[in-house]
């Protein structure tokens, strides 16, 4: 991060005075304490604890400044509200890069035509993109104020939790391009209509810079709420830019497109995939990549995991699985997300939570003090696997129905996992939803492969 103490107090608008802290170059900013190396600055968030209580923690670990919103005995930046400030720095910080952004949203395919633009745009240029699920309101200016600092095209993802977001992401981000990948179903997610999500995702353009463009899919869902003044391209059969042709074998995919002479392959099946492609190819052409950096980069695929997604069990169960980055405020508000979403006519709602690693000896507080983000009006099941978490267990007992709380001990892994899936292949029924959550560390991705 290219930015120093006094630059950065600047930026935000500290309400007290920097000058007598040396003009250090700082060098990370992280709000996990457990992230923070020599000199770096500390960002205190209000997660499901108040990040201010770990400024100590953050110091010991080799902070040289904090922001935070109250007056304290440590070098800090005083600021009303430190996520506003981390979006203030973000959007500076942009500017001062003067990097090109291209920003992707849609409620599938969204990380996929991200992962397959920047490859593209890696052929040519200096190349970030949002790392796993960083697309939110705060995961987005950690994306910017984390990428290498001769970076020239920045891919970002735009997650949508609630109506409003978008906007705030691309007023922050000011994208030349504005992609969506597509509108989804609804029942999934909170928005309750597709029309409401299509008015969510079109915020995309309200950061537009002038002379941009949006690249959107022909569903005319989204024709209400399209932009005056931009450049729009429609994708989709017979649409502006569209497949020609089009091969699809077992773990591959070849196609022409309408806009390139080249044939396109890519190493992964699903003509959805082939959208996706299609999408990148043009925005790796709008951004100058010549057509054949365009079908190696293509040819050359590596997809990233994709972190929170919502899968089909085989026996056509909902699974919402996040199985990567665990900490307690990611389990708080996929806990949230997941519970605000109604109960299939007849399904059963089951989260599977599991031990979240390396929360010091706060680890049992922790891990107890989510009884307060589990709701037993509108969780009929609950897995609890590990060894963390068995404090969170002994109070789920006390305020679930006692059949409605399992806990499975991990003291040997491979049985207690074992376990579990018999149990879940025998109580998930096709119009359940199953939440996933825990440490990468507990493999609850192997429950995904014995239910998928
Ligand atoms: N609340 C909380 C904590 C964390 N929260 C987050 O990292 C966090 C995570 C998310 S997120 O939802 O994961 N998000 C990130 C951005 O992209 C989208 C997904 C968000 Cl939105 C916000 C926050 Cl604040 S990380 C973390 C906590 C609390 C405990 N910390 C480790 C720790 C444990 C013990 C001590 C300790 N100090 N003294 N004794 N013990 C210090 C730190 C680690």
């Amino acid at each position: 991060m290219n930015l120093t103490l006094h630059e950065l107090a600047r930026v935000v608008s500290a309400k007290n005075d920097v000058s007598a802290y040396p003009n250090l170059v700082l060098k990370n900013i992280e709000f996990d304490s457990r992230l923070i190396q020599d000199g770096d600055i500390f960002l205190p968030l209000k997660g499901a604890r108040d990040g201010h209580e770990f400024i100590p923690t953050a110091f010991d670990k080799g902070a040289v400044v904090t922001l935070s919103e109250k007056k304290i005995a440590f070098p800090h930046i005083l600021v009303t509200n430190t996520e506003q400030a981390f979006q203030v720095l973000a959007a500076y910080y942009l500017e001062k890069t003067k990097v090109d952004v291209i920003a992707i949203t849609g409620s599938n395919g969204k990380t996929t035509t991200k992962d397959m633009a920047a490859q593209i745009l890696e052929t040519t240029y200096k190349t970030y993109k949002t790392q796993g699920n960083y697309n939110n309101q705060i995961g987005l200016p950690y994306t910017v104020l984390h990428m290498p600092e001769d970076t020239q095209k920045l891919v970002l993802e735009m997650g949508q939790d609630h109506m409003g977001d978008i906007h705030l992401l691309s007023t922050l981000a000011k994208p030349k391009l504005a992609v969506i990948t597509l509108i989804g179903e609804s029942h999934l997610e909170f928005f309750g209509t597709r029309d409401k999500i299509a008015e969510g995702k079109l915020q995309i353009v309200d950061g537009l810079v002038p002379g941009g463009e949006l690249i959107a899919p022909a569903d005319k869902i989204i024709n209400a709420y399209l932009p005056e003044n931009q450049k729009i391209t429609r994708f989709g059969a017979d649409s502006d830019i569209h497949i020609v042709d089009l091969y699809e074998y077992k773990d591959a995919l070849r196609f022409t497109v309408n806009f390139l002479d080249e044939q396109l392959m890519i190493p992964i099946p699903g003509k959805f995939n082939a959208t996706n492609a299609m999408v990148a190819a043009y925005i790796g052409m709008l951004e100058g990549v010549s057509s054949e950096n365009i079908k190696r980069a293509l040819a050359d695929l590596v997809l990233t995991k994709n972190r929170v997604e919502w899968l089909k069990a085989s026996n056509g169960a909902d699974i919402l699985s996040d199985v990567y980055n665990a900490n307690p405020t990611a389990m708080r508000l996929i806990l949230e997300t997941f519970q605000t979403i109604d109960r299939n006519p007849d399904g059963k709602k089951i989260a599977v939570l599991a031990d979240m690693k390396e929360l010091g000896e706060q680890s049992p507080q922790l891990h107890r003090q989510m009884i307060t983000a589990l709701d037993p009006q509108k969780l009929d099941l609950l897995y609890l696997y590990g060894e963390e978490i068995e404090p969170l267990a002994a109070a789920a007992m006390t305020v679930f129905e006692p059949d409605a709380v399992k806990y499975f001990r991990k003291d040997n892994e491979k049985d207690a996992l074992d376990a579990l899936l018999k149990d879940l292949l025998n109580t998930l029924a096709p119009q359940d939803q199953l939440l996933l959550k825990g440490s990468n560390s507990m493999k609850l991705s192997t429950l995904i492969e014995g239910l998928c």
